[in-house]
């Protein structure tokens, strides 16, 4: 591994990530596993649906032509689920209700309030007219018809109308098991007193919640201290195990910055490793085999953004959203902001109708203003102040 000096711009860097990261092998899950996967292959349609003509309405079903418009002679009863396959003759009803099979042949249902029974003979006050209160079998999808196509997100409404179908597994990218590594000496576990030198460690919970609030649970966490051997050792397991690997801290140039010598060790390709950006310049990106790995700088504001711009893509194309794209939008900014540098930057920033503010306590270590954030504001390299009243490039996090 090179761990030189270069920087990769970040919209290199953006497009290293999609290119480099590919979607998982499909997979058959259960429907009620589906949620927000995205279809592997079309989806046909093994029946018609509805399977039958079937009344729309409580009412009465008909066979009606020109010549007989009224006063039909009541024949039968159908109720919904009854296997009652039957024809009218000319001149004939049924008491029908919502949801049952109509006479294959009736051509209308009269809703009960507009008829009246007397001595079994319906009078209708409607007028009539071909199909009425009749869904067709096969009006909303044909057998053999696609009923969902390959990369469409199953979200409840895809998932209910497959089970419709009664569909009841599918071929998705499946998510990916995610590993997280904390790396340093002086983290603890919140719940404990500090000692001297000591502070809480936070990234953890914090990649754990953003990667939960977006459907990702198959997380581990793993804690190590800054030393090589155990570094090296706990990146190997977790290599194996997993098919996104994220480290947090350690990936700098200090002399107990362990992280990057041991990927190297362990033979991971370096895709890049450093981006002309702040926060989050010492990102690493690579693959060992077929995971993914991202090691990044602990300082945990800067983790968080390289979580947002980066990883949350490359999670989209993990499981095989074909047309992702962060959501962006050009905003009136509110304040002023001189950026100093000729790194692109990553604002924490708040949207409030439709101006965005830049936050205070931009400092890659904190996260008091972060934690009020829901926007990142990117300001490109050669930018080097933006004024109350311009545009600005956002992105929403959410
Ligand atoms: N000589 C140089 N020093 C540094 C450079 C540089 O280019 N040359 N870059 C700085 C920048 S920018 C960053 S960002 C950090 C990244 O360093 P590491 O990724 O090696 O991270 P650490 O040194 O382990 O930690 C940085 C900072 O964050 C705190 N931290 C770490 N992990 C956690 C955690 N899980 N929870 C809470 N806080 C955490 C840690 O205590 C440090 O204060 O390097 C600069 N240095
Ligand atoms: O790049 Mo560091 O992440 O600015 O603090």
């Amino acid at each position: 591994m090179d761990m030189n000096n270069y920087l990769v711009s970040i919209k290199e860097a953006m497009n290293l990530v999609n290119t480099n990261v590919l979607s998982k092998k499909p997979k058959k899950v259960l429907l009620k596993n589906a949620l927000d996967l995205f279809l592997a292959e079309d989806i046909i349609s093994p029946i018609n649906m509805p399977p039958f003509h079937q009344s729309a309405m409580d009412g009465f079903a008909i066979l009606f032509d020109e010549t007989h418009q009224n006063n039909f002679t009541l024949v039968d009863e159908i109720k919904a689920g009854d296997n009652n396959k039957r024809t009218l003759n000319i001149g004939e009803a049924v008491r029908i209700f919502t949801g049952a099979p109509t006479p294959t042949n009736a051509n209308a249902v009269i809703m009960q309030e507009n008829t009246s029974v007397e001595n079994g003979v319906l009078n209708i006050d409607d007028t009539l007219t071909d199909f009425k209160n009749i869904r067709l079998a096969g009006e909303q999808i044909k057998q053999k018809q696609v009923a969902l196509q390959k990369g469409e997100k199953l979200n409840p409404a895809a998932i209910g109308f497959l089970a419709t179908l009664g569909i009841t597994e599918v071929s998705v990218y499946p998510k990916p098991s995610i590993s997280i590594v904390v790396t340093g000496n002086e983290l603890v576990t919140p719940g404990t007193p500090l000692e001297y030198g000591q502070i809480y460690e936070s990234n953890a919970i914090m990649l754990q919640t953003a990667l939960a609030k977006k459907g990702f649970t198959d997380v581990t966490i793993t804690k190590v201290k800054d030393d090589y051997e155990a570094t090296r050792a706990a990146l190997n397991d977790v290599i194996k195990q997993s098919d996104l690997v994220l480290i947090s801290g350690g990936i700098s140039v200090g002399d107990y910055d362990f992280v990057g010598k041991a990927l190297l060790e362990l033979k991971t390709e370096q895709i890049f490793y450093k981006i002309k950006q702040k926060p989050g310049k010492p990102l690493f990106f690579g693959k060992n085999q077929n995971t993914i790995i991202f090691a990044l700088p602990g300082n945990p504001a800067s983790a968080l953004t390289c979580y947002y711009i980066y990883i949350e893509s490359a999670l989209q194309k993990m499981i095989g959203n074909p047309n992702y794209s962060k959501p962006t939008i050009s905003l009136t900014l509110s304040n002023e902001y001189i950026k100093n540098g000729t790194r692109g930057e990553f604002l924490k920033a708040k949207v409030t109708g439709g101006e965005v503010e830049i936050l205070g306590s931009q400092s890659s270590a904190m996260l008091n203003s972060f934690a009020q954030a829901n926007a990142l504001i990117y300001l490109e390299d050669d930018v080097r102040m933006v004024k109350k009243g311009e545009k600005v490039n956002t992105y929403i996090i959410d």
